[in-house]
């Protein structure tokens, strides 16, 4: 199975006042992307690598630090927000049914200015990163509308609170596996557990390869790491909008083989609807029950903690 390439250069973050008519090929390309594969790279977009990189490198001079320094910004700690922050190794299973998962995390939810940052670079540079990302992410969201032949504001309409974490689920993720050299690990543990994304779409900017993704055979395949492209999916609720028409496809990060020491790094947008936008099959099927983004999230979230 593949994961298609698309040029999004038409409607790179670059470009200002596009019309309509100019993304005629992108709304083609996408949809046959989102139907058939629920995953698709986007070259051409508009956000720097440069940025990118300091994104990654900021990031990482986070980790690489002692617990004890990552533990005032552990999550849990931000008050009315409480998926902002670091999660440690193991916390987290996104396969309920596997041991912790081998990573590291720093959730970033929200860009109120009261909030505490490890460092004023990391600050600045992650809140840049988050902008671009929700304009791009507004972008891909006009393409999606287009593509099921909607009015763009059926769908940008639930997206209005991007940024605020008490209205909006929207999370920056800065992911890092450390090298496994010094683990053991329990059996059944992997890097990140076989799971969907919960909100609307995910974008994925890879530091290295990695990342597998089940194919309509249900075996799972490599998703190849392409420089200077980034891979964009499907999430569950984008899937429930569309009765089924746009997959939500399951993806893991397995162990390196033993004796591989290797890291990987990656950032991902998850963008989700606003808590309260009541998510309907837009095509009137019923198929799934109407259900608001906040209790979808909150849902995944609780099994992925193990509590409930
Ligand atoms: O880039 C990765 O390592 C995968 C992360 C992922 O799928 C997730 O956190 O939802
Ligand atoms: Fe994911």
């Amino acid at each position: 199975m593949n994961i298609p390439v698309v040029d999004f250069s038409s409607y790179s973050l670059e470009k200002e006042n596009v019309p309509d008519e100019q993304l005629h090929a992108l709304v083609t390309e996408l949809r046959a992307a989102f139907t058939e594969v629920g995953f698709v790279f986007l070259q051409n977009y508009g956000i720097e690598q440069e940025l990118v990189d300091r994104a990654m490198e900021t990031s990482k001079q986070f980790f690489l630090q002692p617990d004890e320094e990552k533990q005032p910004f552990s999550r849990g700690n931000f008050e009315n927000c409480f998926n902002h922050g670091w999660v440690s190794m193991e916390t987290e299973s996104l396969n309920p049914s596997r041991p912790g998962d081998l990573k590291e995390a720093f959730n970033i939810s929200s860009l109120d200015p009261e909030i505490k940052w490890p460092s004023k670079d990391f600050q600045e540079v992650h809140t840049s990163f988050f902008q671009l990302c929700k304009e791009l992410s507004l972008r891909v969201l006009k393409v999606v509308a287009l593509s099921l032949n909607l009015q763009p504001d059926v769908i940008l309409s639930a997206h209005k609170f991007i940024g605020t974490s008490n209205k909006n689920g929207t999370t920056l993720r800065a992911l890092y596996y450390p090298p496994l050299n010094s683990e053991n690990p329990k059996e059944g543990q992997i890097r990140c557990g076989e799971h969907t994304d919960y909100g609307t779409f995910t974008l994925l900017f890879q530091g290295s390869e990695g990342l597998q993704v089940c194919g309509r055979s249900g075996e799972f395949f490599p998703a190849p790491n392409i420089p200077g492209a980034i891979l964009l999916n499907i999430a569950d609720l984008l899937q429930h909008w569309t009765s089924d028409q746009y997959i939500s496809v399951c993806h893991r990060v397995l162990l390196p083989p033993v004796g591989d020491s290797c890291t990987r790094q990656s950032l991902a947008f998850f963008l989700h609807p606003d808590d309260e936008a009541v998510i309907t099959c837009l095509d009137g099927s019923n198929k799934y029950p109407p259900i608001t983004a906040e209790a979808h999230a909150l849902k995944k979230l609780r099994d992925s903690y193990g509590k409930s």
